[in-house]
């Protein structure tokens, strides 16, 4: 058994199959919430929840859902739209985390940022159900689906300019998206001893602001699309 070193929950459950019952869905807006509904097709295993924006939002519905939840889940999933890193995840592709990253959790020092890790105030990172997220992208890239599978970021503050992409990537080179609920939500699950996924396509590249430049109706179908995968494997 997993044992969280700095709060002792359990934050794994060996006896639990991922994904063998009911299965939460946690979104940001609506707009995510219809494209997931419509790829579920009325699958009646899943709950969708909007979460509203933003990692702090979505932890503390996450954590009410999960507290207050007649029937048990087995599993968290947090899905939505998301910045791509350019060359690792393009507009309209789809990544699915690797591990979940509180990018900017932390202290700005006169060397550099330091993570929560890094300041002994227990880690910017979560772990996602593995087996799990390497069957999603296989059965996702055997659709046909361009999927990538990589860390993805949760920030407060959407990416702006080229100097803060770079930041990033300098501080997790292998990141593969930035979006703004994961950590929440995966705090959230873990906490009630739930397994976590991160699923996001891609509506805009990382990088200097150009918000006409977002490509949301191709990043829902992505959504979409992805969540019909979701069905089949889980
Ligand atoms: O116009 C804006 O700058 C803006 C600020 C906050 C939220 C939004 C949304 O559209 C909300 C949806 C959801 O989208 C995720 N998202 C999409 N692209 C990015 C990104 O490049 N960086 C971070 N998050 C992104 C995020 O999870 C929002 O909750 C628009």
């Amino acid at each position: 058994m997993n044992v969280d070193k700095n709060t002792e929950n359990s934050w794994a459950s060996p006896d639990r199959e991922a994904g063998a019952g009911r299965i939460l869905v946690v979104v940001s807006v609506q707009p995510e919430k219809e494209a997931v509904l419509r790829g579920l097709g009325g699958d009646s295993r899943f709950d969708v929840l909007v979460g509203g924006v933003g990692s702090v939002a979505a932890a503390a519905r996450t954590a009410r859902r999960l507290a207050t939840a007649e029937s048990g889940y087995s599993l968290v999933i947090c899905a939505g739209i998301a910045g791509g890193f350019v060359g690792q995840a393009e507009v309209g592709s789809l990544v699915v985390a690797a591990e979940i990253i509180a990018a900017d959790l932390g202290a700005e020092t006169p060397d550099g940022f330091c993570s929560v890790d890094e300041l002994g105030f227990g880690s910017a990172r979560v772990q996602v159900e593995d087996k799990l997220a390497s069957r999603l992208t296989e059965a996702l890239r055997a659709a046909g689906l361009p999927v990538c599978h990589g860390p993805i970021l949760t920030l407060s503050t959407v990416t702006g300019t080229a100097a803060t992409a770079s930041e990033l990537k300098a501080r997790v080179p292998e990141a593969a998206a930035e979006a703004m609920e994961g950590y929440g939500v995966a705090i959230a699950a873990k906490d009630s001893g739930l397994p976590v996924l991160e699923i996001r396509s891609i509506s805009n590249a990382v990088g200097p602001r150009n918000k006409a430049a977002w490509r949301m109706k191709e990043a829902f179908e992505a959504l979409e699309a992805a969540c019909k995968v979701i069905r089949e494997v889980l």
